[in-house]
């Protein structure tokens, strides 16, 4: 059983501190942690000094659960480990809130895009593990969401939902003896604050991306990246709603197939996938056409996200003769990673500038199943530059085989086109 949110902090921290070790996981399939008492970073700033000194007490919490996967014996398993942690844990409460959501749920940010209690929900279960399982350095996280509007008048009801979305996901899962109280929470959604940069290690995190999907009841995805020394050196995308083998139809769902798809990546061991709930992790590799006559591609399924006639006009002068595959979010990134799809075209309206969120972690994984990601003019993509990615015009990704003609095709194309202004 949860502790009820809104004890004072001191009856909450004795209530989390007196629960009893857990048995093994009910579901997921991690093996069970060593278990910190209780999370005191988000309690209070003077136990912060005790949580350090029991993350260097616990070395490597997180490694376990690495070594079926072909990273294990890289740098980054611990880091690896811990991220599919986090967002297999987040990719429950999105599932919860996605079931049922209420108009109460969703809120509008400053630029009108929406954000929801599973966003929220999704940044602190994400910021919590990593805090608990990465045990060595600092942690800095570069995240789409912050805690502002969640503190204005009015904003008491949506914060007690969250707190309590929360703390039953933590509850329901016997590995962590840990609550949050609401002033945890904001701190939790605030450890995203960092500006990352070139130099040190910073997560990066989409709690969800594409948020729209998941308010259609469509695609959605839980992104987190690291990068090291402005690199991206891993990535791990939920998608909770994708088909776990493969998208075999236009709306990006099949009949029969388990859905749920864990990409994960770190540089240097290849990608894999494996299902949300913990099968074993398959190598998976980006399709190997060369004729584009065969190839499909994706594209945001949001008309106001990407230049849909643009996009039909690249596609039409490199020969591409199936219609565009429109789906949310990174799972796209996925999908191309695993050969559903040859080619992914994003080209947002003039004067839009990307996010790091939106691209690392779908970026790496594309890139280790041995694909190609680059912007209009054939430039890798820079993630050391802070929040924001500095590119030239668009992002495009498919195979080492195709990327010449594809390439030739987006500059004709953006040659005859005039642009036209965003609309938002
Ligand atoms: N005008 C715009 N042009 C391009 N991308 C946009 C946009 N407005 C929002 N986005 C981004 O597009 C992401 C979704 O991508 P896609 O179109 O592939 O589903 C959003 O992520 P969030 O849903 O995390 O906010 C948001 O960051
Ligand atoms: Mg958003
Ligand atoms: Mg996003
Ligand atoms: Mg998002």
């Amino acid at each position: 059983m949860a502790a009820r949110v809104g004890l004072p902090q001191q009856a909450l921290l004795a209530s989390a501190l007196a629960r009893s070790p857990s048995p093994s996981p009910a579901r997921l399939p991690y093996p069970p942690l060593l278990r910190l008492p209780t999370y005191c970073r988000f309690f209070s700033a003077s136990a912060d000094a005790g949580l350090q000194n029991l993350r260097r007490r616990l070395p490597f919490a997180a490694r376990a659960m690495s070594q079926r996967s072909e990273a294990a014996g890289s740098p980054y398993a611990a880091e690896l480990a811990a991220a599919k942690k986090a967002v297999s844990l987040a990719a429950r409460l999105c599932q919860t809130v996605q079931q049922e959501i209420e108009q109460s749920d969703v809120q509008s940010k400053a630029d009108k895009s929406p954000v929801t209690v599973a966003d929220y929900g999704s940044q602190i279960l994400v910021s919590l593990v990593l805090n608990m399982e990465v045990t060595t350095g600092s942690f800095s996280m570069v995240a789409e969401e912050d805690s502002e509007d969640l503190r204005k008048d009015g904003a008491e009801e949506i914060l007690e939902r969250i707190t309590d979305l929360v703390n039953e996901t933590l509850a329901e899962d016997a590995s962590f003896n840990i609550l949050l109280s609401q002033e945890g929470i904001l701190a939790a959604i605030d450890s995203g604050k960092s500006e990352g940069g070139p130099s040190g290690r910073h997560w990066v995190l989409d709690p969800i991306d594409g948020t729209k999907g998941f308010l259609r009841g469509g695609q959605y995805a839980i992104a987190l990246a690291l990068l090291d020394e402005g690199k991206v050196v891993l990535g791990v995308l939920g998608c909770p709603n994708l088909p776990l083998s493969s998208i075999n139809n236009l709306n990006g769902s099949s009949s029969g197939d388990q859905v749920g798809a864990l990409f994960s990546a770190t540089i240097g061991c290849g990608a894999e996938v494996q299902s949300l709930d913990g099968s074993p992790p398959q190598k998976i590799s980006v399709c190997s056409t060369d004729n584009p006559v065969n190839a499909s591609f994706f594209e945001s399924y949001e008309g106001a996200h990407t230049m849909h006639d643009l996009t039909g006009s690249i596609a039409e002068k490199l020969g591409v003769q199936a219609p565009p595959v429109r789906i949310d979010s990174q799972a796209k990134y996925g999908a191309l990673a695993r050969g559903d799809g040859a080619i992914y075209l994003r080209f947002p309206y003039k004067g839009y500038r990307e996010k790091i969120w939106d691209h690392a972690a779908g970026a790496i994984v594309v890139t280790e199943a041995g694909g190609l990601v680059t912007d209009a003019s054939g430039n890798d993509l820079d993630f050391s530059k802070g929040r924001f990615l500095d590119l030239d015009t668009g992002i495009i990704a498919t195979n080492k085989q195709l990327m010449p003609s594809l390439l030739k095709a987006v500059q004709e194309a953006i040659k005859e086109k005039d642009q036209v202004p965003s609309p938002l």
